[in-house]
């Protein structure tokens, strides 16, 4: 586990949710390393404690002090806490490079906060990409209704690139290969060797025959239909006009599962068409996961909450779940 930016609550929501696991007996099974600053995680447990909050002792971590002289101030970052966000990161990086961990669960860095540390990445996922020398990722999303118990899965074909880059972006080469990490994990990871999956129109009601936008018109839709030939076990629905394309799920994370308008996964073509369905629906319970690297790479959904940082109250619930989920994985595969 990485703590993230230590000025974030990256260090609280680890220490409550191990805490939780803890109390419901699953923290057994996992061997963990935390990479991070060892004073930061004595006096945010110390803070938590005072706060009367259930949080997890640091002295029973096996922590890796990789960042030790750090001072630093809950809510307040700054370019030294950017760097020991980063140094934790290529730390667990070279920790799962070399075999020595199954996987990584990173907690939240700030990318502006990069910037100005002077590391010019975009996201923690393009750096695991780039020191791991993987020539295919995709971002993935993962969650479990409490509700229903519905699964909702969503890998964004583009990340973080600038709006008006998206269109230019996409190409049939992209979503073939977005597609298709997409198709091996549902098989891999969840046994879906026949999945549905619902992938979204670019423009306004996906177009509207070319009214709204001609991306679909031009080259979308027979890519698609390439799509259906070259995987015939998979069911492609698309291209499903984004604003309708996620009633469906809604229906099925609140009230109604089995829900035929639901679909298995769904490929969004930008970072805010997939995410603002996920993270309306799954805030607490969203999983960032990587795909794509040659070790397992898990997250909360959530960033660095400077604005409640060091108050106690941010939930751990997604950290659990990132963390419950990497288990879970490293179980599953072989590495
Ligand atoms: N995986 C990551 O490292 C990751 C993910 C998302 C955002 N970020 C980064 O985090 C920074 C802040 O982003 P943002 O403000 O858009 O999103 P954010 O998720 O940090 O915060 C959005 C809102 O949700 C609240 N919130 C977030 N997590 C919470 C929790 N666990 N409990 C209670 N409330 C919570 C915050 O207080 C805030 O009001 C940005 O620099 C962004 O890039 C990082
Ligand atoms: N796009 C993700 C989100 O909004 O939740 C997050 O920023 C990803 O960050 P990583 O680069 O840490 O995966």
């Amino acid at each position: 586990m990485t703590l993230g930016d230590p000025a974030g609550i990256g260090p609280e929501v680890i220490l409550k949710a191990l805490a939780a696991l803890e109390q419901i007996g699953s923290l057994d099974c996992f061997e963990l390393v935390v990479v991070g600053s060892q004073s930061v995680l004595d006096k945010t447990y110390e803070q938590l404690i005072a706060l009367g909050c259930a949080c997890f002792d640091p002295g029973q971590l096996n922590i890796l002090d990789s960042f030790p002289a750090i001072h630093v101030t809950p809510g307040q970052p700054n370019p030294e806490t950017g760097a020991a966000s980063f140094a934790y990161l290529e730390q667990a990086i070279q920790l799962a490079l070399s075999g020595k961990v199954s996987g990584i669960v990173t907690g939240p860095i700030s990318k502006t906060i990069w910037q100005q540390a002077g590391y010019d990445y975009p996201g923690q996922t393009e750096v695991l990409a780039t020191q791991s020398q993987s020539q295919s990722t995709g971002m993935f999303f993962v969650g479990r209704s409490p509700q229903t118990g519905w699964v909702l899965r969503t890998l964004l074909a583009t990340t973080h690139i600038p709006l008006a880059q998206v269109p230019q972006a996409l190409t049939p080469d992209l979503l073939t290969q977005k597609l298709e990490l997409l198709i091996q994990t549902l098989k891999q990871d969840f046994g879906l060797e026949t999945p549905r999956i619902a992938i979204a129109g670019l423009n306004p009601h996906s177009g509207e025959q070319g009214k709204l936008g001609r991306e679909e018109v031009e080259w979308m839709q027979t890519w698609l239909e390439s799509m259906k030939v070259k995987y015939p076990q998979v069911e492609l629905m698309g291209l499903v006009p984004p604003d309708t394309l996620w009633v469906g799920a809604g229906l099925a994370w609140w009230q109604d599962f089995p829900c035929p308008t639901a679909y298995d996964a769904y490929l969004a073509l930008y970072h805010d068409q997939g995410l603002i369905p996920v993270k309306m629906l799954a805030f607490d319970q969203a999983v960032n996961c990587t795909l794509g690297l040659p070790f397992i790479r898990t997250s909360p959904d959530h960033g660095t909450a400077f604005d409640i940082a060091g108050r106690g109250i941010a939930r751990s619930e997604s950290m659990e779940a990132a963390l419950a989920w990497a288990k879970t994985l490293s179980r599953k595969r072989a590495f």
